[in-house]
């Protein structure tokens, strides 16, 4: 039986549009300026190559899902949660379904390309209220890369439960089938076409 339910985010949870229209631009628009800004990141581009803020601009029109720009992507959004400018948007079927979930004992991950600091910021200041209660634990790409199956292994022993037992959520089919394959339950969520397993969290039964 489903235990715990472990969820992506973009396409999942919350809009695409949201992210690569409102949260993308505002850390592009914002991101020569925060590193002028705090020398004390320099550790955190070390590996990254070239000029910082060209290949890391890059990075963002690309979509790449590279962990230094993922945790400076954070680092940027909690400015804009913080002062408002930003409000994580969070579909009301997944809100109201991951709030019934957790009211019935389900245990709630996140596994997200986004860093953990900017999936508290999405729940935590969203269009349903901060939804951080629901959660009890977040990944990212630093337990490693979300189209490879040994990082769902990792993932369900850190949660602590039989492989079996745990159903992911997403809507990214390379995504769903790494999770397949290390034996989670896996559950396609098509909010656009309407060609996954599903097309909001109201349909889907633990
Ligand atoms: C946590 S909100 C920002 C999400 C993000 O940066 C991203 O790349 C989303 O990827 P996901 O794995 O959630 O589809
Ligand atoms: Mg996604």
């Amino acid at each position: 039986m489903v235990r715990a339910v472990l969820t992506d985010i973009e396409g999942t949870t919350s809009s695409i549009a949201f992210v690569t229209d409102t949260l993308f631009p505002y850390a592009r628009a914002r991101l020569a300026d925060w590193i002028a800004a705090h020398p004390e990141a320099a550790p955190m581009l070390k590996d990254v190559p070239g000029d910082p803020v060209e290949t890391l601009t890059r990075w963002i029109d690309e979509d790449r899902k590279e962990t230094a720009l993922k945790t400076l992507q954070g680092l940027i959004w909690a400015e804009g949660y913080a002062d408002g400018t930003l409000k994580g948007h969070v579909y009301a079927d997944a809100a109201e379904t991951l709030r019934r979930w957790h009211a019935d004992g389900i245990g709630l991950y996140v596994y997200s390309s986004g860093s953990v600091a900017a999936q508290k910021l999405i729940f935590g200041y969203s269009n349903a209220g901060d939804l951080t209660p629901l959660f009890s634990g977040y990944f990212d790409t630093t337990t490693g890369p979300k189209k490879e199956a040994e990082s769902y292994r990792r993932i369900a022993a850190e949660i602590g439960l039989p492989v079996e037992d745990i159903l992911f959520l997403s809507d990214s089919m390379p995504e769903i089938e790494a999770a397949r394959e290390a034996g989670l339950k896996a559950c396609l969520v098509d909010r656009e076409a309407g060609e996954g397993d599903v097309a909001s969290f109201a349909e889907i039964a633990l």
